[in-house]
């Protein structure tokens, strides 16, 4: 059998679900999904592979009308997903009717000459009768079949992805199989750490330095949570990074919060971790979590 693969953008308006289906597609939770619109703020790559193929997704964040400069870069991020991609799949809500962004999206898309896949999320929370009902509405506007499915219960997703490889052309594994994301969005808030000890610290102690964000966290009254681990490879640089009675980490968390909150547009609570760790340059998989090849 020949192997398939390419690039496929997931499309729709906030909240269809574009993160529970690319997530549970790829077997792990990498972008944070709530139940409030707009948590996506980064196209992210989630990759799903297996014998005969390989897929990677890029989750859109949700298309709306721009209010701020984040909602702008968002809708940028978003449009600018189509360049380059093999397929594109447009995500409805079942559980609701063809609406205004739905529209705007589908005339976006349209123009792009891309193929499109349409698909019916949340399946689960109307009855059958409603389902083909609603199917049928959502044919006659898109002018195509429409896949129903749940992605919350996983249901009718094999179908799906049937589907979607047999748009995909013949190409190489463009990632190795055990790698499922590269995490945009946490590789930009290590570099906003990373570039604040660049500032605030001398000599050899940035080059020796190396910022991995462990934890992304949205809470419940609406700040994110940010855990990050600073290594450093001598016992003397933690001291330095650290400063006289936590002075300098203070300063290099305070600094790089402050930018971490300007993306975001919301408040940030950022926890910062220092360790000794030899030679981290040559621990592959570290590097690899990095970001760096
Ligand atoms: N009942 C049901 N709920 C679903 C399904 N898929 C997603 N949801 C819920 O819908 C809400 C939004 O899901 P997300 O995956 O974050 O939606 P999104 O389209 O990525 O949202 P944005 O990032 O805001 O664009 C969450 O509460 C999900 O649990 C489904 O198949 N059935």
């Amino acid at each position: 059998m020949t192997y398939k693969s390419g690039f496929v953008t997931v499309i729709g308006r906030p909240n269809v679900g574009k993160s529970t289906l690319v997530n549970n597609l790829v077997g792990e939770k990498i972008n944070i999904i709530s139940p409030r619109p707009q948590t996506t703020r980064n196209s992210i790559k989630a990759i799903y592979t297996e014998e005969n193929g390989q897929i990677i997704f890029i989750d859109t964040p949700g298309i709306h009308q721009a209010r701020n400069k984040l909602d702008k870069y968002m809708l940028e991020e978003a449009y600018s997903s189509l360049e380059g991609i093999d397929l594109i799949i447009f995500i409805l809500d079942g559980s609701t009717y063809w609406g205004k962004n739905d529209q705007m999206i589908y005339d976006q898309i349209k123009n792009s000459k891309k193929d499109i896949i349409y698909v019916m999320n949340k399946i689960d929370k109307i009855s059958n009768k409603e389902l083909q009902k609603r199917q049928k509405k959502y044919t006659q506007k898109v002018g195509e079949e429409v896949i129903p499915i749940s992605a919350l219960n996983n249901k009718n997703i094999d179908t799906l992805l049937a589907e979607i490889f047999s748009y995909l052309p013949e190409g190489p594994q463009y990632y190795p199989e055990d790698m499922i994301t590269d995490q945009i969005e946490r590789f930009v808030f290590a570099e906003l750490i990373r570039e604040k000890i660049f500032y605030l610290t001398r000599e050899e102690v940035p080059y020796g330095a190396a910022v991995l964000v462990e934890e992304v966290k949205e809470r419940e009254n609406e700040d994110y949570y940010i855990r990050a681990n600073i290594y450093v490879e001598k016992k003397s640089h933690k001291g330095i990074i650290i400063g006289k009675n936590g002075k300098m980490i203070k300063k290099i968390g305070r600094e790089a919060r402050k930018e971490i909150e300007d993306l975001m547009q919301t408040k940030v609570y950022l926890d910062l971790w220092v360790k000794v760790l030899k030679n981290w340059r040559d621990k592959d998989n570290l590097m690899k979590r990095m970001g760096y090849k």
